[in-house]
């Protein structure tokens, strides 16, 4: 059974997708669903500041339609040189990234449909995942933060937003509570938009602690990380090489 969960999208139990007109209305969900979905982009432009030069290759990964990848090279656009690359697993997604760029005619800035796993990535100075991560399987998490610092170059830095889960238990009701309820009412999603949503997501979207993730970080060799942004259950980390 398909439920709608607000903005047009229809998802089934634990069966949400990026797939086929998601695409079309994804801009307005990520923008509601998400908090300070604009600021994080802004705070993550304004850390590109120090990592972009000329000739840098800057990959977004789990781009979707390329808000923030546009964003990047608006910012670095005094940069020559320097290259943006925007990476989705979803056909339509990009299809729709390609659209905007015709339309703002950018030429440092392409987009490849493939599965972040299988994309040959150039050695980078800036690599985003902005709420991506969380999507990738657990099991093969690890192996992809492996794989991103790999790709970076020395110096080079990895930011990652994520939806993030609680220290305990306790705390975890009240993040659920917070942005699942609270916040989700308050931008307009009634009741049955929410818990399809929240029943969508079972096994897609498969957040871990703050710890989790530094632990992630940690393992893969990055010992310079720092939060640059956290609101309710929403986390931006900062990684050097
Ligand atoms: C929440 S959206 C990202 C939002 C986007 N970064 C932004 O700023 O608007 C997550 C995206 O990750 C993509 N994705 C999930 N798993 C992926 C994978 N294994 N390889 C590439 N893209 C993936 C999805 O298709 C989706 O477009």
């Amino acid at each position: 059974m398909k439920d709608v969960t607000g903005d047009s999208i229809v998802a089934s139990n634990a069966g949400w997708t990026f797939s086929g007109e998601v695409a079309q209305h994804f801009d307005d969900h990520v923008s509601k669903s998400v908090p300070l979905y604009a600021a994080g982009h802004e705070l993550i432009c304004g850390l590109s500041d120090f990592f972009v030069g000329r000739d840098s290759v800057v990959y977004e990964l789990g781009c979707s339609t390329g808000t923030l990848s546009f964003r990047l090279a608006e910012r670095n656009k005094g940069k020559d040189g320097a290259r943006f690359i925007g990476v989705d697993i979803e056909p339509e997604m990009v299809a729709r990234a390609e659209q905007k760029r015709a339309e703002l005619g950018v030429p440092n800035v392409s987009f490849v449909a493939d599965d972040i796993f299988q994309a040959e990535l150039e050695p980078a100075d800036f690599i985003v995942a902005y709420y991506t991560v969380q999507f990738v399987r657990p099991a093969v998490r690890q192996a992809l933060i492996d794989k991103i610092y790999a790709a970076l170059n020395w110096g080079g830095c990895f930011v990652m937003f994520e939806k993030v889960r609680g220290p305990d238990a306790r705390f975890q009701d009240m993040l659920t509570q917070m942005y699942t309820y609270d916040y989700k009412l308050g931008q307009g999603y009634n009741a049955e938009e929410i818990v399809s949503k929240a029943r969508s997501l079972k096994g897609v979207l498969e957040p871990f602690s703050t710890q989790g993730n530094l632990d992630l970080l940690s393992r893969a060799g990055f010992q310079d990380v720092t939060t640059i942004m956290k609101y309710i259950c929403f986390e931006g980390f900062v990684a050097i090489k």
